[in-house]
């Protein structure tokens, strides 16, 4: 028996907070481009947390700067739609996305921010360079700060950071700082990337619940986590994209991708690194063989095929289709032939 194989524009609808449309993006080479995004399709509900996660070089910065409308060459957007909190986006080569939607209507909160804070300024000095470069320098710095110490006070931070220097802060700190002013200009999404990473873990914690918290507060109607890090998504994220290869593979409620993943990588990916939480602790380490693809040259067929235990002879060749609803969906030709049977204990 098979499931019904849908199209992109039966799980992806355009009545969300985003929905991306077949998104291409690469890095143009000397000889050869890396197509690092390939006909990706993903939406955000309003007031909820979409994780994206994949093993390093899969092409999870790359997203991140074509939905935040962020990236610069040699990074260029090829091809997509984006349909966000009511407004279209068509992008194509050569035709740069309008500047002013940047940080008001999606904010890039980008890996490793809280490092690139300068030595020398201080907070407040941060909140009127982010206000003064959309508003310009009609806005005055004292309002801007004051903006910023508003801000603040919503999310509990002290005022007194806005006169620290970055090194007077700790880590944790640091990047609740660089969150809060990430939303400053009223973004409708905020775009994280890697978030947590450098931080121990009660700092990610406090991290993820401050997103949470400006969810809750309305401060920004939806956020975008990505990172490699899937103990730190189940915490954080109501619905998870699983990328592989520059493409999403399979996206679902949290829990269902954890423990009914449909598809290959996502099964083998929460094998290998969720083993020590309690609840799955019974399931072995699968581990994923071999390496990711170079994204200049791609496998044929589905790209996971030749480290997929469960690949058949149309894996090597043929596109997979997607199986699943707007719920959860993958792109896989083993989920076709197993119609709502979880991966996991065929790896
Ligand atoms: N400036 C660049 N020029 C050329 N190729 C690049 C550039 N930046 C990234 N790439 C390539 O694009 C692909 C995707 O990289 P990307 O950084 O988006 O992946 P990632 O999943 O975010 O990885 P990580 O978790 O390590 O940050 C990789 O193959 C990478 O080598």
């Amino acid at each position: 028996m098979s499931v019904e194989v849908k199209s992109i524009d039966e799980v992806v609808t355009t009545n969300h907070l985003l929905s991306a449309r077949g998104l291409r993006a690469g890095y143009a080479g000397r000889t050869t481009d890396t197509i690092a995004v390939d006909d990706v399709s993903l939406y955000v509900n309003e007031g909820e947390v979409l994780g994206i996660a994949g093993e390093s070089g899969c092409g999870k910065s790359t997203l991140a700067a074509v939905l935040s409308l962020t990236a610069v060459p040699p990074l260029h957007v090829l091809a997509g739609e984006l349909d966000v909190a009511g407004k279209r986006l068509s992008f194509e080569p050569d035709k740069a996305p309008p500047r002013e939607w940047r940080g008001t209507v999606v904010s890039l909160l980008p890996q490793g921010a809280m490092n690139s804070l300068s030595p020398t300024a201080r907070v407040g000095d941060f909140a009127v360079q982010i206000v003064r470069a959309h508003e310009g320098r009609k806005v005055s710095a004292s309002d801007a700060k004051g903006r910023a110490a508003e801000r603040f006070a919503q999310l509990d931070l002290p005022a007194r950071v806005l006169d620290a220097y970055p090194h007077q802060l700790s880590g944790g700190m640091k990047q609740r700082v660089v969150t809060v002013l990430s939303t400053l200009l009223n973004p409708k999404l905020l775009i994280a990337d890697e978030p947590t990473s450098a931080l121990d873990v009660s700092s990610q914690r406090i991290v993820t619940d401050l997103m949470r918290e400006m969810l809750q507060k309305q401060l920004v109607s939806g956020i975008i986590f990505v990172t490699h890090d899937l103990p730190v998504l189940r915490r954080v994220a109501d619905r998870v994209a699983i990328m592989y290869a520059g493409q999403i593979h399979e996206t679902g409620p949290t829990e269902e991708i954890i423990n009914r993943a449909r598809h290959p990588y996502t099964g083998a990916l929460i094998g290998s690194v969720l083993v020590p939480e309690p609840q799955i602790r019974t399931r072995r380490i699968s581990g994923i063989k071999g390496s990711p693809p170079d994204l200049s040259d791609p496998p044929a067929g589905c790209r996971f095929h030749p480290r997929c235990s469960l690949a058949m002879d149309v894996c090597t060749t043929e596109q997979p289709p997607i199986v699943g609803d707007e719920r959860h969906y993958a792109t896989c030709w083993w989920a076709k032939d197993h119609p709502g049977e979880p991966v996991e204990a065929k790896l």
